[in-house]
């Protein structure tokens, strides 16, 4: 391996040399400088190198083993310095050499759990709560509220002042726009003179300061109304900047903005901070992202996927650079260190994606190595503010992103607009009048989901209570192709409140509806059978169904159904879905406790992760692997490798306790052998991960899948059921052209408030992340904590 390391190093090394060899005229930028200087001097050709490395490889271990004494703790600059001094002493200065025993070291758990233990600066332990500043709506008290300033957040968030900033401070970090260097290719760094790129990284910057400079004004106004003093002003505030020359652009241009917005002049001097840095990358500072991996695989002979994952690794070291994990500590001491040279003000800090990462890295809950997997894919597009708050010595944040392009608005507008003509086009068309509506059809589509009947109970009530009559086709939307229709009566709807399914039957795939131009032949059967509108109830394939007969003109109203819940309201049959589920989890339970075994368990879903997540919210497993967490960027493999290996020696320490893990369906890894995905695979992978860490345990596989499904109705899927049915009815009788092509539902069962949204245009259901942090919670046992950086 350490060959493969030289050989990897040495192939960039001689790359610079090269470039610079070619033009002698142009001087090496810095950074270079232990590489290059003096110019005879030998780093990779020394025939000794890879000889020293042992001698390195202990120094290192005996080196974190001091930094681990109790003796209190080193600040980050300390370690910097006692780095330095090691290279110096140990590795005679040579870079190379530090790197290679470095990336070797890093192989074996006991040197990553030195690092980890090593009390350095401030990052090396988050603290365990936070001050309340920062609160979600949905989660306030009175009590919370009391005596504070309260400012309205965009994402549903209430920032919560104190009437005089006092020893507190207010720190708004943003980050930079488009730049000369791109970062998503290239390993730009701190060493990288990066420019703001012309136009677009000007244009974005001034869209940044405009929008900051409206989040502060309207924050402003809100303090001033009750305390008259201004303290978010960020006039004559300190402002501080990174190396890159980038930052200091955006912070000239912000400035100006806020200036001219304000109406003054600030003439306070911008400061470099370290802690704004972003990684430095050392040797490779320039280089190409893509060349790095392929040279990596191809001197390591390492296949793409663990390339990749070397790279990842935020203890992999650069020569003559330094780890995330470092960038990470240097990052959390500095912003320490500058909320707290300045009590009762309002500090602007400008910076890089990286240095943004660390933060909320830091401001997560979770340990270091868990939170790092999930901010890994933090880059544009995404959060470019972040307010922190800190009050004794601890930080509560908020981040959000601000300045869309005008492009990036023009285009929701001109969506937005196109939606209305084309809803009005198709109103007009429909235009029917109270007394037009005669007869209702309803049919139940898509898989059966308990409290159906439910709905069809309270359609067929409501319906001759207004003197309707109520329709119904049988197996969803192919009981209208094939004329399986009839109407029903008072009797018909006796005893359907407690049974589950649909009496009606339903339909998962017809694929006679979902040719081209199917539509007007169910049209045209619909209005044969003399159904002036027609309800569909069932999930996401259904809406889509609905919506296509809607936009051929006829009037449908769909309503949720689905134990999957992946509607943006609450799908009927959730509820209940669940409960039973509950009850199978806790059979598995009784099971896995006494034979100490791991179950992993696979929920339905339909590769969503919402029910899922409900469900260990609700019986506290050791995690939940859902798809969704490849969204925010953690890779679901290392995951499972290092934290779930984790929390299963955890949990098999504890005496008379159960091992769940709950997988959604569909769920994509490496070990899967069906290739639906799964929990197929899972429990002879983690059998030989428990084994490679000495635990001999067995596991286990079950797929509850249909059992979920026919489960009992709930209470609430009952309510929900016929409270849907009712209203649908009495909006068709009373709304129809407005409420055509509309999907009915409300957020939870027992909210007060209906919702309709367009069937066009429904948004994605929001996963519960504020859940998911709770029940992938870190593990608080120290020594198993410790080993997973
Ligand atoms: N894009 C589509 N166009 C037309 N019909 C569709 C479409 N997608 C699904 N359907 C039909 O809608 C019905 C329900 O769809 P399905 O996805 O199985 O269930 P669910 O509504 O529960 O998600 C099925 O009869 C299916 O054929
Ligand atoms: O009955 P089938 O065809 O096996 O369907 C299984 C699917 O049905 C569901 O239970 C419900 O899905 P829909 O509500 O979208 O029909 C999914 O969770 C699952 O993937």
């Amino acid at each position: 391996m350490r060959h493969g390391w030289l050989k990897f190093f040495e192939y960039f090394l001689e790359k610079k040399r090269a470039e610079y060899a070619r033009r002698p005229f142009t001087p090496y930028p810095h950074y270079l400088a232990p590489f290059f200087e003096p110019p005879d001097r030998n780093l990779s050709t020394d025939p000794k190198i890879l000889e020293r490395v042992d001698a390195v490889l202990e120094g290192l271990h005996r080196f974190f083993e001091e930094l681990g004494e109790p003796s209190g703790t080193v600040t980050f600059r300390e370690y910097c310095e006692r780095k330095r001094n090691f290279i110096e002493a140990a590795c005679r200065g040579n870079e190379l050499l530090y790197a290679i025993a470095w990336n070797e070291a890093i192989g074996d758990a006991a040197f990553r759990r030195r690092i980890t233990r090593a009390k350095i600066g401030r990052g090396y332990q988050k603290p365990r709560q936070r001050p309340r500043v920062l609160v979600d709506r949905n989660n306030v008290s009175a009590s919370l509220l009391e005596g504070k300033i309260i400012v309205d957040l965009p994402n549903n968030k209430l920032l919560l002042l104190p009437e005089k900033l006092e020893e507190r401070a207010i720190l708004s970090v943003l980050r930079h726009g488009a730049s000369k260097g791109n970062s998503s290719d290239y390993k730009i760094g701190c060493l990288y003179r990066n420019y703001l790129e012309r136009p677009q990284g000007f244009d974005r910057a001034k869209r940044v300061g405009r929008e900051f400079g409206r989040m502060i004004h309207h924050a402003n106004l809100t303090v001033e109304l009750k305390t008259s003093v201004n303290y978010l002003q960020t006039r004559n505030q300190p402002v501080y900047v990174s190396r890159s020359p980038n930052t200091r652009q955006l912070a000239g241009i912000i400035r100006s903005v806020l200036q001219d917005q304000n109406s003054y002049r600030d003439r306070r001097p911008m400061v470099y901070h370290e802690a704004l840095d972003s990684q430095n990358f050392g040797l490779l500072t320039g280089e190409s992202k893509e060349e790095e991996r392929g040279q990596l695989c191809r001197f390591l002979n390492v296949s793409e996927d663990e390339g990749k994952r070397i790279l990842k690794d935020p203890l992999f070291c650069y020569p003559g650079g330094e780890t995330f994990y470092e960038n990470y500590q240097s990052t959390v001491e500095g912003v320490h260190e500058i909320a707290h040279n300045h009590p009762g003000a309002h500090v602007s800090l400008f910076t890089h994606s990286s240095m943004m990462r660390a933060l909320m890295i830091y401001l997560d809950m979770r340990p270091f190595a868990e939170a790092y997997y999930e901010y890994m894919a933090y880059q544009e597009g995404q959060d470019n503010a972040i307010f922190l708050i800190y009050e004794e010595g601890l930080f509560s944040s908020y981040s959000c992103a601000v300045g869309l392009s005008r492009e990036e608005e023009e285009a929701i507008k001109r969506e937005e607009e196109a939606r209305q003509q084309e809803e009005d086009h198709l109103r007009s068309i429909i235009e029917i009048t109270r007394s037009e509506v005669n007869r209702i059809a309803l049919i139940t589509s898509g898989g059966d989901a308990p409290g159906m009947n439910a709905v069809l109970k309270a359609f067929i009530d409501k319906c001759l209570s207004f003197g309707v009559k109520p329709y119904v086709f049988r197996k969803g939307i192919e009981g209208v192709f094939k004329n399986d229709g009839q109407e029903y009566t008072e009797e018909s709807q006796r005893k359907l409140l407690a049974s589950s399914g649909s009496v009606i039957q339903c339909n998962k795939r017809f694929r006679d509806i979902e040719q081209e131009g199917a539509e007007y032949q169910a049209i045209d059967s619909l209005r044969k059978h003399q159904c002036d509108a027609l309800i569909v109830l069932g999930g996401d394939g259904s809406v889509r169904m609905s919506n296509k007969l809607f936009r051929a003109g006829y009037p449908v109203v769909a309503l949720p159904a689905s134990i999957d819940n992946d509607l943006p309201v609450y799908c009927l049959g959730f509820d209940s879905a669940l409960n039973a589920t509950i009850g199978l989890i806790q059979m598995l339970e009784w099971t896995s406790r006494s034979m100490e075994r791991v179950h992993f368990a696979e929920v339905y879903g339909a590769g969503s992760g919402h029910f899922a997540l409900a469900l260990a919210h609700a019986v506290n497993p050791e995690a939940v692997l859902v798809s969704e967490m490849r969204e925010i960027g953690v890779d679901i493999d290392a995951f499972i490798d290092t934290y779930l290996v984790d929390k299963l020696i955890y949990s098999l320490k504890k005496r008379d306790k159960s091992h769940i893990v709950i997988v959604s369906e569909m769920l994509k890894h490496r070990h899967v052998i069906d290739p639906k995905g799964g929990v197929s695979g899972l429990a002879s992978a983690i059998e030989a991960r428990l084994r490679d860490r000495g635990v001999e345990v067995e596991a286990r596989e079950s797929v509850f899948a249909h059992l979920q499904r026919g489960a009992p109705v709930s209470r609430l899927d009952r309510e929900y059921g016929q409270d849907l049915g009712r209203e649908t009815v009495f909006r068709i009788k009373t709304d129809l052209g407005r409420f055509a092509g509309k999907l009915l539902g409300r957020e939870y069962p027992s909210s007060e408030t209906w919702t309709t949204l367009p069937l066009h245009a429904l948004p994605k259901r929001q996963f519960r992340w504020d859940i998911y942090k709770e029940v992938n919670r870190p593990v608080i046992n120290a020594a198993a904590e410790d080993d997973r950086l």
